[in-house]
């Protein structure tokens, strides 16, 4: 046995016990398919279980060793440098390292599926074969497709004749979860006849056999392949005929691999690069230039709303791919629309890849296996893109970097911003973070020369800035206006439509939606399992729970007091919608909210809509606050400003001066010149002065002087301790225990705040309570107080007692407790 290698796998158990590699034995067969980052079949204890190969140990001990059943994929999913960023994430999001490596591939490969093989489209039959190869082929073009498994009990068929076989295209290796291809095929018709014997052969044919007649005309005259579904259209065929001919000879039938391109039939004008304006050719050179060097920088690229912040994305990966290197854009989902894809589409047709939620499994695979063959050089999509496994990646661009969802909420709990940063500085390449609106945390950290500073105060050629007006909803009050609307609003909506203009009507749906208030006893309906209002929905008069789903009727009577004195209140998109058409007969309004871009597609499709001028208002939650960029938006009104700012959030104000800057930034873009009409009840608040007076250097500095005060990040970090428990007073105790087992072992320059109730403190019948860490530790790196916590973890004895441990989490009402 000497001589032989030995693997470390981790298996596909997200348990403590198994959070670990463990050695088994490379069969000499398989010898040239095993490498980091393989997927692999072992055996584990009587099972059989799915891993991934994390390294080759030097120390090694063969006894008792089992080989490696199987090798799972001709190329491994993952790189090395992947493997090793895994258990990284695994250290520092306090997760199992199978959970950090999962993150990384497709949904497709975590599923069960069975691989088979067909003759490819290179095979040409007349090519000069012998020995296990024509064995293969024979039973191929027998059977037409066979197992993987299957092939190799075949005669002298090895897995190194497959993969060579596959390499030069002679063959498919197709992997299929149940009965659904994972890689989508098309079926092709071609003539398999020369024209002259199509001819004779139509000529024989009986009367009665019109369609095949007709099919051989067609072929007659047209000598390329159709895809079968175009070709029986045309004719108005059935299958049945194409089989006659095929059955004849004179017809040739392919199935043929295709790429399921969820842009197809889409073609992107191709556009030039821009000459850049001074302003942005400075930024430019502050990334290509350590680009160039193959030098890790951060640069955050404070470029305000409409600067030109894509197009130098967009020039500085020209130069990445230049170079032979790759890049990776991250956009939030939200602003993943058919715009931003257009333009870099646009810019490098066949070479980007699109990875967005809205793709099937078998769709997002697709994408994913083209940046995995090297067949693209860019790829674009959400958070889970910062994964994309390119070997030498040049540039990694965050764009919107102040985000919240480029936090995962749930296991592993990491942040896009930190992941990109460790894979940049493992490549020697340059992560660029632009935003109109840093986190204050990315703000602090370029103040204090963490990253490289670039700025860019103007619009391009100086489009100026809309004018803001900020309405105090007091004041209309009492001077006895009711309406959702302000007098001021109400007019500039008039005047934007009279001028042919449109508007954006902006409405912040968190804390915002409309509930059931009893006017006797003040009392909201709430969910029966979870603490918190339900949500009134008017299409099918019901109350919904937005955390558990549950449905009820809305009642006639008041569920506490019996009281009928019952009222909608608060004011979602669907009351604003219903008041525009009341005060407003005629004003043409598309909404966007969740109920109206529920539809795969819709989003994109109401959005088109707006852009053609078949709507004077665009209303929206926080989907349509950013990047959007219409000509014919002339006015963007905000409904309040102020719903976000009540959260029980440190981070309340800092979202407010964002989402207020960024929604402003809609008007104005173009030739027209622009406004923006701010309503809200705390006109005095910094944040909403600020961003209507657009002074963020000013709102940065007193963000961070609070925060300083507070001790809040980026003055400290946090962990965020989440436990759950269907029984309160068990909860309680435990959380009590947690927190004297803690106090002691708290890391440097720690304070522990809690048990507290967390802001929700009930969700699906379990009750909620958290412990908040706030430490000094400002590096990335893990402390021993990860360990302290994992320590914690595994010593809870109650199994129905759930901890869900955050690094610094992005929100402190969310958060999981899985
Ligand atoms: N150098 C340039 N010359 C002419 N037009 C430009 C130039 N750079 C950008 N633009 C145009 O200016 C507009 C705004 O640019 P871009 O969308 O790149 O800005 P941005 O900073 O990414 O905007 P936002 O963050 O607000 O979405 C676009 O219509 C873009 O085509
Ligand atoms: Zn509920
Ligand atoms: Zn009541």
């Amino acid at each position: 046995m000497s001589g032989e290698r030995v693997a470390s796998v981790v298996v596909d158990v997200a348990a403590e016990a198994t959070d670990k590699p463990f050695d088994y034995l490379v069969p000499p067969e398989l010898e040239e398919e095993v490498a980091i980052g393989s997927r692999v079949k072992v055996p584990f204890g009587p099972r059989k279980l799915v891993g991934y190969v994390v390294g080759f140990p030097a120390e090694r001990d063969l006894r008792h060793l089992k080989p490696i059943l199987d090798v799972m994929d001709l190329t491994p999913p993952l790189t090395p440098e992947l493997v090793k960023l895994a258990r990284w994430m695994a250290r520092v999001y306090l997760c199992p390292w199978i959970t950090a490596l999962q993150a990384m591939v497709p949904a497709v490969l975590k599923g069960k599926y069975r691989r088979v093989l067909r003759l490819g489209p290179g095979f040409v039959s007349e090519g000069f074969i012998a020995g296990a190869e024509e064995t293969l082929v024979r039973a191929l073009q027998k059977k037409g497709e066979l197992s993987l498994k299957e092939a190799l009990e075949l005669e002298g068929v090895s897995r190194s004749l497959v993969r060579r076989m596959a390499e030069k295209g002679h063959l498919v290796v197709e992997e299929r979860v149940g009965d659904r291809t994972t890689r989508k095929r098309q079926t092709w018709i071609s003539p398999a006849q020369p024209a002259a014997v199509l001819r004779e052969a139509a000529g024989k044919l009986p009367k009665n056999a019109l369609r095949q007649r007709e099919m051989l005309h067609f072929f007659i005259e047209h000598r390329e392949d159709i895809l079968q579904p175009a070709l029986l259209s045309r004719l108005g065929a059935t299958k049945s005929t194409v089989d006659r001919l095929v059955d004849k000879g004179l017809l040739h039938r392919e199935e043929r691999e295709t790429y399921r391109d969820p842009f197809a039939g889409r073609s992107f004008e191709k556009t030039e690069p821009l000459s850049l304006t001074p302003a942005q050719e400075s930024v430019f050179q502050k990334i290509v230039a350590p680009l160039r060097e193959g030098r890790h920088r951060t640069v955050l690229l404070h470029g305000v709303t409409g600067s030109g912040k894509t197009e130098i994305y967009l020039q500085a990966i020209t130069e990445t791919l230049n170079q032979g290197r790759q890049a990776i854009v991250l956009v939030p989902e939200i602003s993943l629309t058919p715009q931003m894809v257009k333009r870099f589409k646009g810019r490098f047709g066949g070479r980007v890849a699109v990875l967005h939620s809205g793709l099937s499994h078998g769709e997002r695979y697709d994408e994913w296996r083209k940046i995995r063959t090297g067949e693209v050089q860019v790829a674009i999509g959400a958070r889970s893109a910062v994964f994309a496994p390119f070997p030498d990646l040049g540039l990694l661009v965050i764009d919107e970097e102040h985000e919240n969802s480029y936090k995962q909420e749930e296991q592993p709990r990491y942040h896009a911003r930190e992941v990109a940063r460790r894979r940049c500085a493992e490549h020697g390449a340059v992560l660029v973070m632009g935003t109109a609106t840093p986190s204050v945390e990315s703000y602090y950290r370029a103040r204090v020369g963490g990253y490289d500073w670039a700025q860019l105060t103007e619009r391009v050629h100086n489009r100026p800035f809309p004018p803001v007006e900020v309405v105090d909803l007091r004041e209309e009050l009492r001077s006895g206006n009711r309406s959702i609307f302000s007098r001021s609003l109400k007019e500039q909506l008039q005047a934007c439509v009279d001028r042919g203009d449109q508007a954006v009507l902006f409405l912040n749906r968190r804390g915002f939606s409309t509930f059931v208030l009893c006017r006797e006893c003040g009392e909201s309906v709430e969910c029966p399992h979870c603490d918190i209002s339900l949500t009134y929905h008017r299409t099918n008069q019901t109350l919904r729970c937005h955390y558990c789903g549950y449905t009820r009727q809305v009642p006639r009577e008041c569920p506490s007091c019996g009281s009928s004195h019952i009222r909608y209140f608060g004011t979602g998109t669907q009351r604003v919608e219903e008041e525009l058409a009341r005060t407003m007969p005629g004003l043409r309004v598309i909404r966007m909210d969740v109920d109206t871009t529920r539809r795969k597609g819709a989003h994109e499709r109401l959005l088109t809509a707006f852009g053609k001028g078949k709507a004077d208002v665009l209303l929206g939650t926080q989907m349509i606050a950013k990047g959007l960029d219409f000509p014919g938006v002339t006015l963007v009104g905000v409904i309040a400003a102020d719903t976000m700012l009540h959260l029980p959030d440190f981070r309340a104000a800092e979202r407010t001066f964002q989402l207020l800057t960024q929604v402003s930034g809609r008007a104005g873009r173009h030739d027209k010149p622009g406004r923006v009409v701010i309503q809200t009840y705390s006109p005095e608040h910094y944040s909403i002065r600020m961003a209507a007076e657009q002074k963020a250097e000013s709102f940065y500095r007193e963000e961070c002087r609070l925060r300083k005060r507070l001790r809040y990040p980026p003055f400290c970090r946090l962990f965020t301790l989440l436990f759950s428990h269907p029984d309160r007073v068990k909860l309680m105790q435990a959380g009590s225990r947690a927190a004297r087992f803690l106090a002691p072992r708290l890391p440097e320059g720690g304070e522990l705040l809690g048990p507290v109730s967390a802001p929700i403190p009930r969700i699906k019948d379990r009750y909620r309570i958290q412990i908040i860490i706030k430490y000094n530790n400002l590096t990335d790196e893990p402390t021993g107080f990860v360990e302290t916590l994992r320590g914690l973890k595994a010593g809870l004895k109650d199994p129905e007692l759930r901890l869900g441990i955050d690094r610094d989490g992005v929100s402190l009402s969310a958060g999981g407790d899985g």
